[in-house]
This record gives structure tokens, C-alpha cells and sequence, in this order.
């Protein structure tokens, strides 16, 4: 066996046997045939071992404080995935009742969930409470006497956390940063909202304040935001305790943690960014002389990204001849925007290759496409492929597994692919492939 070109794309338990890509040992050619394509195929070792891994690193670098990490399952949730990383010691992070109900009908304790959302229904709330959320995030002020009066006309106390917005504005694309002040999440801290909704929240008999919370954006390379984001939340929850005695508990730090989607990009060192993270909040807490706090983690992307690989069915096959005198092949997959709209979104890279035999063809500049009626619908713009890529081969695209699936529509009435769970006992279906008879079912004619 051998790895595929630059592993670090791949799934921890991927390796090329003659020319065939296997994930767990299990060639793509079975399970093209025995699932059909496109297909996420995910590499449940590695997914569990990247959430072990991430739980370790923050703990050991900000000990002696307590760590929580929450896997963010709005990068990817089924119940399988939620059992899986609460096996490994992780929380589970929502983001919608459909998220939360996943978590709960997983056997998640409600305790170890938390709840974001910038416009949280009465029902999400009332959810939250009913099952004994550990955790509410509270988005906005008008939402601060909303869970108020829901936890009262309960006889709750409701647990809660300020999403504070630091003004760092960090992460890949606009679309997908999230603490800088035009944007629509959270409570500035420019502008004193946030410190404003800490006080109300530390006055209301009805609350219980958890917390500071920040999460800055996604897809973060640069490490520098998180720290600058830590110390503005440190500082604040300085001055609410000058104010209010109230030395709030825990400093929730968001996900963001960036990943390789392509040969070029590496992903964060998450050993490297935790030790120096908890160096710069250690100093931060000496200079403002307070105690350190309690501390949570919501990574997504970084734990379910890379664990998993779309695998595609070319069909056909185009040279286009370009304006330059060069020439392009287009590669048309049975899927595309529909099952992976990130590279239309955000303008985001992938890379792709042959998986299901040798080639020895030289490469050709290609641009994989999907099959839906729009002319975005690239899912690689560019990519070398082997000349003779031809329709029946089937295309492996590393790192769909965050925002993959989840993000998924059914455009062109086109069914969503299943996520196929590999080296968890025999392979089989986690979400299963959706049929035109599942379309079908929710037109009321
Ligand atoms: C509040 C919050 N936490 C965690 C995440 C997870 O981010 P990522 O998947 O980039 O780790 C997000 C998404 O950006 C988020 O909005
Ligand atoms: N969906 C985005 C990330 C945003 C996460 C939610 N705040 C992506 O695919 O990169």
C-alpha cells in the first residue's frame, strides 16, 4: 500500500493499492458499487481519533484550568457522530432545534449540550430548557428577557453565555468571519452592548451567567485572532467583576480551526495554537490580576473536515478550448453544488484524484464540474488530472466533511448522497441516500 499524494488531505486511514484508493481498508470500487455515488465516505477511527486529539491538546495546555470542548455539529451532525465524539470526551455544540433534537435523540445528555443562535425560536428555547441545556448563548439583548421569561414560567434558572464581539476580524472569506462589528452575531464590546447584556443577565434571577463567549470566524490559518479575541474577553470579564463582583466562570473561545483543502495549505499545528493560546491568556490573567478562568472550545471543521472524502462518478468528459490557445478539460461528476456548495459560497479550493485504478496518461489541467444548471457549479476550478480521465472513473475529493452534507440541498430536485461510515464494524449507510421517492414525499401535489 501506499498514500495518496499529499496524505495530509486525506482521512487518517486512506491508503492507494494499485492505483485504487481504499478508507479503512475497503476499496472505493466496492463501495461505489455496493453504496453507489456521490458518496461522503466517512473514516470514523480518524474522525474519533481528530476529536481526541483536539480535546487533548486544549487540555493540556491551559491545565490546571477546566477544559470543555464542544464538537460544533453544525459542520456535520447525525447521531452516530454525536455518540462518537462524546465517546471521546467531547460536548456537543447546536445551533438549530434539528441539531439539537439529533444531539438528544443520540442519548446526549442535555447538560453537556450547548445552544447558539443569533434568532433562537421560543420553541428552540423551550427545547433547550426542557431537556436541561447546559448551555444557552445569548446572541442579542432582546434575548436576554426572552430566556428570562421562558426559564421563569418554568421555575428554571437558565444557564447562559454572552457572545461577545471583539472586533477581530479574522477567517477565510467575509462570509464566514464572525467577530468583526458589520456582521450579524453577537454583543459588541466597542460598542458596550455586551457589557450592558452582562449586567442585565448578572441582575436577572431567572439567569445564570456561565460565561464570556467568542468565536471569531472559520477557516482560521493565522493564529493571532484567537489570542487578541481572549484577552478583549478577559478584559471584560474583568471590568464585570469591578462592576458587579461577578467573576464570570468560563471563557468559551469558539471553533475556527483551519484545515488543508488543498496540496498547498497546511493545516493548524492545534498543539502549537493551544500551547501559545493558553501562554497569552496565562499572561493576559497576571496582567489584569485576576484568576484564570474555566475555558470551552467549539471546533467543527477541524475535527469532521478531514475525516471524510467525497467520492464522485465522472461522467462526461469535455476539452474546452480556452482564449490563450490552452485548453481545459472539463470533468463533469454526478454531483456538485448540490452536495458540496462551498466552492460557489465561499470561492473555497479542493482537490481531487483518480481513485479507482492507475493511470499513467500525463496530467491535464481539468475543472471538475458538477451537473446542475448553473455554470458556478464548479466543484474544482483547477486541478491536474490524467489525460485520460474518462466517464465510468471515479473522482475522490478530500476533506468534504465539514459544511459538506451539512450544507446540502436538493437543487434541481437532485437527492442529497449518503455519509457511509467506514471502520466501525462493516460499512454501512449513517445517513442514508436520499431518493426521488423522499422528494416525491413532501410535494403535497
Ligand atoms: C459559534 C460557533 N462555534 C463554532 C463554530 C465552528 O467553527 P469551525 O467549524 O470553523 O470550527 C462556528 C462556525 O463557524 C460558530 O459559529
Ligand atoms: N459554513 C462555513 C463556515 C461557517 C460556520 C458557521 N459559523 C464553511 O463552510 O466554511
Amino acid at each position: 500500500m501506499t498514500h495518496p499524494t499529499s496524505p495530509h488531505l486525506w482521512p487518517e486511514n486512506t491508503d492507494v493499492h494499485d492505483g485504487v484508493l481504499h478508507v479503512n481498508e475497503i476499496p472505493v470500487t466496492e463501495l461505489a458499487a455496493g453504496f453507489g455515488t456521490p458518496a461522503y465516505l466517512l473514516d470514523v477511527p480518524g474522525l474519533r481519533s481528530r476529536a481526541a486529539r483536539y480535546r487533548r491538546a486544549f487540555e493540556e495546555a491551559f491545565a490546571p484550568a477546566q477544559v470543555s470542548v464542544y464538537y460544533a455539529g453544525k459542520a456535520f451532525l447525525s447521531r452516530a457522530v454525536a455518540r462518537w465524539v462524546r465517546d471521546e470526551g467531547l460536548r456537543i455544540d447546536t445551533a438549530s432545534a434539528g441539531e439539537l433534537a439529533t444531539a438528544l435523540a443520540a442519548g446526549i445528555d442535555g447538560a453537556e449540550i450547548g445552544l447558539h443562535g443569533n434568532n433562537k425560536s421560543v420553541e428552540e428555547i423551550d427545547l433547550a430548557l426542557e431537556n436541561g441545556i447546559g448551555r444557552l448563548v445569548i446572541d442579542s439583548l432582546p434575548e436576554i428577557d426572552l430566556v428570562a421569561a421562558r426559564a421563569a414560567a418554568r421555575g428554571q434558572r437558565a444557564p447562559v453565555m454572552v457572545r461577545v464581539t471583539t472586533g477581530v476580524h479574522a477567517g477565510g472569506h467575509d462570509f464566514i468571519a464572525t467577530a468583526h462589528e458589520d456582521q450579524k452575531f453577537g454583543l459588541s464590546l466597542a460598542s458596550g452592548a455586551a457589557l450592558q447584556a452582562l449586567e442585565q443577565i448578572v441582575a436577572n434571577e431567572h439567569l445564570e451567567l456561565l460565561g464570556l463567549h467568542s468565536h471569531i470566524g472559520s477557516q482560521i490559518l493565522d493564529p493571532d485572532g484567537f489570542a487578541a479575541a481572549a484577552a478583549a474577553l478577559l478584559g471584560l470579564r474583568a471590568t464585570l467583576a469591578e462592576r458587579t463582583g461577578h467573576l464570570a466562570a468560563e471563557l468559551d473561545l469558539g471553533g475556527g480551526y483551519g484545515i488543508a483543502y488543498t496540496p498547498q495549505e497546511q493545516a493548524v499545528d492545534i498543539e502549537a495554537l493551544a500551547a501559545s493560546l493558553a501562554q497569552a491568556c496565562r499572561r493576559e490573567c497576571e496582567r489584569l490580576g485576576t484568576p484564570q478562568p474555566d475555558y470551552s472550545f467549539e471546533p467543527g471543521r477541524a475535527i469532521v473536515g478531514p475525516s471524510m472524502v467525497t467520492l464522485y462518478r465522472v461522467g462526461t468528459v469535455k476539452p474546452v478550448e480556452l482564449e490563450d490557445g490552452g485548453s481545459r478539460l472539463y470533468v463533469s461528476v454526478d454531483g456538485g453544488m448540490s452536495d458540496n456548495i462551498r466552492p460557489a459560497l465561499y470561492g473555497a479550493d479542493y482537490h481531487a484524484e483518480l481513485a479507482g485504478r492507475t493511470s499513467s496518461a500525463d496530467p491535464v489541467p481539468a475543472r471538475v464540474v458538477g451537473k446542475h444548471c448553473e455554470s458556478g457549479d464548479i466543484v474544482i476550478r483547477d486541478v491536474s488530472l490524467p489525460g485520460d480521465i474518462a466517464a465510468g472513473d471515479l473522482l475522490a475529493v478530500p476533506a468534504t466533511g465539514a459544511y459538506g452534507r451539512s450544507m446540502a440541498s436538493q437543487y434541481n430536485l437532485v437527492p442529497r448522497p449518503p455519509v457511509v461510515a467506514l471502520g466501525d464494524g462493516a460499512p454501512r449507510e449513517i445517513v442514508r441516500r436520499e431518493t426521488v421517492d423522499d422528494l416525491l414525499a413532501l410535494d403535497l401535489g
